[in-house]
């Protein structure tokens, strides 16, 4: 009896912790106006996704991010779990693209918050609590670049570039370690940066948080989409841009909505997205939410 009551318990606390993980998912894709993003009232850059294309994801995503927390809901090492999770992961993509019709929505989202769900499974199992969050993603993902970017790069130069991911390709250009780094080195812009912006500013309403989270997220994320699909001149203007509207308040004041509303139409028109401020975004919403449900609020 007892086995069976702490099976379904390990259920209930995974369903919980995903079930944060989905909610974060559903605010980013919500906010606006989210530059150059897809939100409830924009296709921002894209053609081949909307607000829905985000919500049928969201709805596959809900499955694998269950098992990722349940995954982390045992005796594993980090570095085991990572190796189950991975596995979930690809599973997870599949999903999504089946949901969205090959669309690319959220294979970053889901890799890391598959990741964050797992470590918030070992961190309620191993009863360190929210604090020790941060330094299990770093274990689970400790040598990634190395292992999955630096050490193939001979692979990767003899391979067929339209066969390379955006990531590895830029990798091989730019040593440009995108969100393989970000996560190896414990998600520094969210830690350190963007989590503090989304819960101090409560004079602002959710959406007007949302914003000011993802414009702050913009000045240092090294993101992949915009490299990709443009320059670094280019990843370097919306860093340089996004500062001057946080310095010009942001969300907290006219001339700042205003710039922000300026950059989403430029973006829109120069076909700039931001997806990998996005999903940092999402990340920094799912740690605040968690450090609510570990503390009981
Ligand atoms: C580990 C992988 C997920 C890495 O995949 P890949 O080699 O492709 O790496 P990147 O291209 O570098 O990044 C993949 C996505 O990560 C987001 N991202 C980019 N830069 C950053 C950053 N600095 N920090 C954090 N996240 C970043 C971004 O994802 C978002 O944007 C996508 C939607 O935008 P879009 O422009 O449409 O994207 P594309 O379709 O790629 O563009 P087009 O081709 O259409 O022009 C969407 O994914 C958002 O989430 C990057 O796209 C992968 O290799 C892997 O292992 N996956 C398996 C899953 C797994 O392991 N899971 C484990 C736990 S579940
Ligand atoms: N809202 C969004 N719009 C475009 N790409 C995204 N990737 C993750 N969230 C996104």
């Amino acid at each position: 009896m007892e086995r069976e009551g702490r099976t379904e318990s390990f259920k209930a606390q995974a369903i919980e912790i995903a079930s944060l993980a989905v909610q974060a998912i559903l605010y980013e894709a919500s906010c606006h106006p989210s530059p150059g993003l897809v939100s409830a009232i924009s296709t921002g850059a894209h053609s081949d996704m909307d607000y829905f294309t985000f919500l049928d994801s969201a709805s596959a995503l809900i499955s694998p991010l269950i098992q990722c927390a349940h995954a982390g809901l045992s005796t594993e090492s980090p570095k085991e779990i990572f190796q189950t999770i991975r596995s979930i992961g690809q599973l997870g993509e599949q999903r999504m693209f089946a949901k969205t019709r090959g669309v690319n929505t959220h294979k970053g989202t889901l890799f890391l918050l598959g990741i964050c769900c797992a470590a918030a499974g070992k961190a309620l199992y191993s009863g360190a609590g929210f604090a020790s969050l941060r330094s299990i993603i770093q274990d689970m993902t400790e040598g990634l670049v190395e292992g999955e970017l630096s050490a193939r790069n001979q692979e990767l130069a003899n391979t067929d570039p339209t066969k390379l991911t955006h990531g590895e390709r830029l990798y091989l250009t730019h040593k440009i370690e995108g969100i393989r780094g970000e996560v190896q080195r414990g998600l520094p812009i969210v830690f350190d940066i963007a989590l503090n912006v989304y819960q101090e500013n409560h004079d602002l309403s959710l959406n007007s948080r949302l914003i000011q989270t993802l414009v702050t997220i913009m000045q240092f994320c090294e993101d992949t989409n915009i490299l990709h699909r443009h320059s670094l001149e280019t990843l370097r203007e919306v860093q340089v841009r996004a500062g001057r509207i946080i310095a010009l308040g942001g969300m907290k004041t006219p001339a700042g909505i205003k710039a922000i509303e300026e950059m989403d139409k430029d973006f829109c028109h120069r076909r700039i997205g931001p997806g990998g401020s996005a999903d940092l975004l999402g990340v920094t919403v799912f740690v605040a939410l968690l450090e609510d449900l570990f503390n009981g609020r």
